[in-house]
């Protein structure tokens, strides 16, 4: 095998994989809640993730672990890895294992995040400018007139026009649009491998959300960058991921490349959620009742009769116990369930083992 050969099948490793990840919070009494319950993600080069589930599942939890910027106490690490390899060519680590120095050296630099208000990231007592070009400094050792080089073509590259006479203004002077043009024009300006994106345009009108992001997947592809995108707006997840997590009370219940999630879903939480999505000329519901009250996974009736690769699964019984896994139950598309005893399909870490990017 020639090395070209070898390098280029190297590259089809991932870039991140969350293994079993679980931080809780303080719950009642001495009970600990966890927000991220035995999580596992796989994240490959130029793919988009999109995590998904409603308000309080843990997606945000989830990415701010990746970063390590949950506080912690209340927050603690349970236990779990987060495995990097920003490049072929490093050897995989485990990000929970960095201590604070060396996380400095990934964050905003190798995994950067946007939020969905942009004055979180932006100080409104410094001009854009000052903010990029210290973002800059802080991870490229680039001299002042370089970083406002690459400070200017980060604003042009986000879309924003006259960008050298843009970065003399503050983020009060910026239309809600701009500023989140601004935030990514941060975010990217160190050419980060992952960006984490969490519901980056919820704030914003329809228009603007939808060239942010197109801006977000032409970046993606000029830039070489995986994102997570988390949302809880499946139209959202239809236009922009290749692959896509469902998040329920924590846990993932389905992960599934976007087509199979959107044509076959099996989890019946996922068909819910689907169920729920608004439908042109009808009212809005809320997620209906997940299964029969049951509130956690755990409490989803257990005994799924697995085979693998048979897609058509009693949708009432066997998706939770407290021996819940993810399992392959067709390929490319894990589910949480509990197989059958008996059953000889084993639980698997999810993910694509190819890059679907190339093909778009
Ligand atoms: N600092 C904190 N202290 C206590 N509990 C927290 C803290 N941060 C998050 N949680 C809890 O963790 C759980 C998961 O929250 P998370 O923000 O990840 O949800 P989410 O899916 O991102 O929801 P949203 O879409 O509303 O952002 C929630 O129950 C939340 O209350």
């Amino acid at each position: 095998m020639s090395n070209d050969t070898a390098k280029n099948q190297n590259q089809l490793d991932p870039i991140m994989q969350i293994e079993q990840l679980s931080v809780s919070f303080p719950g009642q009494g001495k009970k600990r809640n966890f927000a991220v319950n035995n999580v596992n993600l796989t994240i490959y080069p130029r793919q988009t993730l999109a995590v998904v589930g409603e308000s309080g599942s843990g997606k945000s939890v989830s990415a701010m672990s990746i970063l390590q910027i949950i506080p912690t106490p209340p927050g603690k690490y349970e236990h779990g890895k987060i495995l990097w390899q920003p490049d072929p060519n490093v050897p995989v680590e485990n990000l929970l294992d960095y201590n604070e120095k060396q996380m400095q050296t990934v964050r905003g630099n190798q995994i950067a995040m946007i939020f969905q208000e942009p004055m979180t990231s932006l100080n409104p007592v410094y001009t854009i400018g000052e903010q990029i070009i210290e973002a800059v400094r802080l991870h490229r050792t680039v001299d002042r007139a370089q970083s406002i080089e690459i400070a200017i073509k980060a604003l042009s590259d986000v879309g924003i026009a006259d960008p050298a006479s843009r970065l003399k203004e503050y983020p009060h002077q910026l239309s809600g649009g701009m500023r989140q043009r601004v935030m990514i024009a941060m975010a990217l300006a160190c050419e980060p491998k992952l960006l984490l994106a969490d519901e980056p345009t919820t704030a914003l009108d329809v228009t603007i959300q939808a060239q942010i992001l197109e801006l977000l997947r032409h970046l993606q592809d000029t830039q070489d960058m995986s994102i997570m995108l988390i949302t809880h707006d499946l139209g959202v997840v239809a236009e922009n991921a290749d692959v896509v997590a469902v998040m329920y009370a924590g846990r993932v219940l389905e992960f599934a490349t976007v087509e199979n999630i959107f044509e076959r879903p099996l989890h019946p939480y996922t068909r819910g959620l689907l169920k729920s999505m608004p439908v042109l000329g009808q009212s809005v519901h809320r997620l209906p009742t997940v299964v029969d009250g049951a509130t956690i996974p755990e409490d989803f009736p257990a005994g799924y009769h697995v085979e693998p690769h048979v897609t058509t699964p009693d949708p009432e019984i066997g998706y939770g116990g407290k021996d819940a896994r993810l399992y392959e139950v067709e390929p490319e598309h894990w589910v949480l369930c509990t197989p059958a005893s008996g059953n000889p399909i084993q639980p698997s870490q999810p993910g694509l083992r190819y890059r679907r990017v190339m093909a778009r």
